[in-house]
């Protein structure tokens, strides 16, 4: 941390102090208070369910408190509604992305904002020129290096943060939200971003840093602030706290060393046939043709980074896309390519990356999502019955440790990582023989993690084939092999006990090792 230290006497870039929010019996927020400095990088951390998204959105004027008061540079947070002046206050970079996909870069640097970038004229007439060249000082005055003309989404993840906030900056906001900034980011997009940040932080912006991933707290930020059961924990230095600490002050328990459930705990029949197989098995621009087999008890890790064909493999053996050669069995027996029904029945049990895509239906029950896949199982002749469903959900709810007033609350109203779990307990639900899971803790907290990489264990030891690919070192521990794809091709095949230098050098393309 070599940043000059955020000045003290200043204006705080945002003070809270007992915020109060709830949602119907829920209370997300319970007096809760945060100050971050100007030039700060500041982390708000906490399990799943703590209030950290509730917080962001009294930050930025999407939720009105039911109490407390929001400040930005010692004035009042503006009138609730008035979107304009929130605007030129704080900003909030998502994962989902807030820039229109079809318009340019210019266009969404400008967007609302025509007159900014076009003559003066209040923005009755569009100089495209001028928004062009507006949008290239602009940037260029932020140090980002993207072509204003490009499509947003052309734009890779990192390009397009960039572009968010220089928008949010040209607005004239100080502050600056970023929530899991780096989830579909690699190694390098990861430092680039960091690099910039650090850039903007010596400008005297202030940044609110969202994460589960605690290295990254460690490695960009000054300040922290724990949040516990909708309450403040802490704040203190990065650097006077050590990580046990902040683990504990997150969970409320002595942390001890968090126990990963390792690789290999049970004997395993090496030469028992393979339960999920895939011979030949290739999607052209994405990944060359790869022969797996996954016995029954093995996890089998498949490490990549964004452009590394991981992705495609899973959405390929979970039947949501076609391959363009070979073939995946179950059992001996081929499965239909690209149908998920037929990957269903052949016992493929599927965890997606993105739950708001792909596994959830938010507006229906914690209940009826959770049990989607099994509906045939649920009654007789067809029918589901309620009771059975409730039930059914209950036991998903205790063994994945799901923070929700109970089976009949709306998913949406969970909070991401508790959501995620849901997609887990969907997947589980049909006791699937091999169970696919793409990145499966993405936005899950260090300690639900833990138990979520657990029940991937558990499923295996009891006999069924799991494949977990993602990028994430900790939830490749959980795996007896590991394969390390780079630009569609395996490059490196590790057995247990790999390091993770060595499996970071072998996803970035820079290590072999068979
Ligand atoms: N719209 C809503 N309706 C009902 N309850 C809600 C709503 N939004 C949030 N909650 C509840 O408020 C609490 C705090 O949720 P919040 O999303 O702020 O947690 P979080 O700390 O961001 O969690 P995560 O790390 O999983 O994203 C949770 O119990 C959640 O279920």
């Amino acid at each position: 941390m070599d940043q000059a230290p955020p000045d003290a006497a200043a204006p705080a870039a945002v003070h809270a102090e007992g915020i109060v929010k709830r949602f119907g019996p829920t209370v997300a927020l319970d007096g809760v208070r945060l100050t971050v400095r100007p030039g700060e990088s500041h982390a708000l951390v906490g399990r799943n369910g703590a209030g950290k998204s509730t917080l962001v959105s009294v930050l930025t004027g999407l939720h009105r408190p039911d109490a407390g008061q929001v400040s930005f540079g010692g004035e009042p947070a503006p009138a609730f509604g008035d979107t304009t002046a929130w605007q030129s206050k704080v900003a909030c970079v998502y994962q989902k992305s807030m820039v229109v996909p079809d318009l340019t870069v210019a266009e969404n640097l400008f967007l609302n904002n025509y007159g900014l970038g076009g003559s003066g004229a209040g923005g009755r007439f569009i100089s495209w020129r001028g928004l062009r060249e507006r949008a290239r000082e602009l940037l260029s005055g932020y140090g980002v290096d993207v072509d204003p003309n490009v499509r947003a989404k052309d734009l890779p993840v990192e390009q397009r943060q960039f572009v968010e906030i220089a928008r949010a900056l040209s607005f004239g906001a100080r502050l600056i939200i970023l929530d899991e900034p780096t989830a579909q980011l690699d190694a390098r997009g990861i430092q680039r971003l960091f690099g910039k940040l650090r850039e903007l932080q010596d400008q005297g912006v202030a940044f609110l840093f969202i994460s589960h991933h605690l290295q990254e707290v460690y490695e960009l930020c000054t300040a922290v602030t724990v949040y516990r059961d909708a309450r403040h924990v802490l704040t203190a230095q990065v650097a006077d706290l050590s990580k046990a600490d902040l683990v504990t002050a997150m969970t409320g328990e002595s942390s001890g060393k968090a126990a990963w459930h390792a690789a290999g705990t049970k004997e395993r029949d090496t030469t028992a046939e393979p339960v999920l197989r895939t011979e030949g098995l290739t999607l052209e621009g994405e990944f060359e043709p790869l022969d797996l087999a996954v016995r029954p008890g093995e996890v089998l890790g498949v490490a990549g980074a964004a452009a590394s064909g991981a992705t495609a493999l899973g959405e390929i053996l979970a039947g949501m896309r076609k391959p363009s050669g070979g073939s995946v069995s179950m059992h001996g027996t081929k499965v239909k390519p690209g149908s998920v029904p037929h990957a269903l029945d052949a016992g493929i049990g599927y965890i997606p990356e993105d739950r708001h895509l792909q596994g959830l239906v938010l507006e229906r029950s914690v209940a009826e999502n959770a049990t989607l896949t099994v509906t045939d199982q649920l009654g007789p002749w067809g029918t589901v019955l309620p009771s059975r469903t409730r039930e059914f959900a209950r036991t998903m709810i205790a063994s994945l440790d799901i923070k929700t007033q109970g089976p009949e609350q709306p998913v949406s109203g969970l909070s991401g990582g508790n959501q995620q779990k849901v997609v887990v307990a969907r997947a589980l639900a049909r006791k699937p023989s091999a169970l696919v899971a793409l990145r499966p803790t993405a936005g899950v907290d260090i300690k639900s993690k833990d138990s979520l990489l657990g029940v991937v264990r558990t499923v295996a030891d009891q006999g069924s084939a799991a494949v977990i690919i993602s990028d994430e070192l900790d939830d490749l521990r959980v795996c007896d092999r590991v394969l390390a794809l780079f630009h569609g091709r395996v490059v490196a095949t590790f057995g247990s006990g790999w390091t993770d230098q060595e499996l970071v050098a072998a996803m970035e393309g820079v290590g072999e090792r068979e």
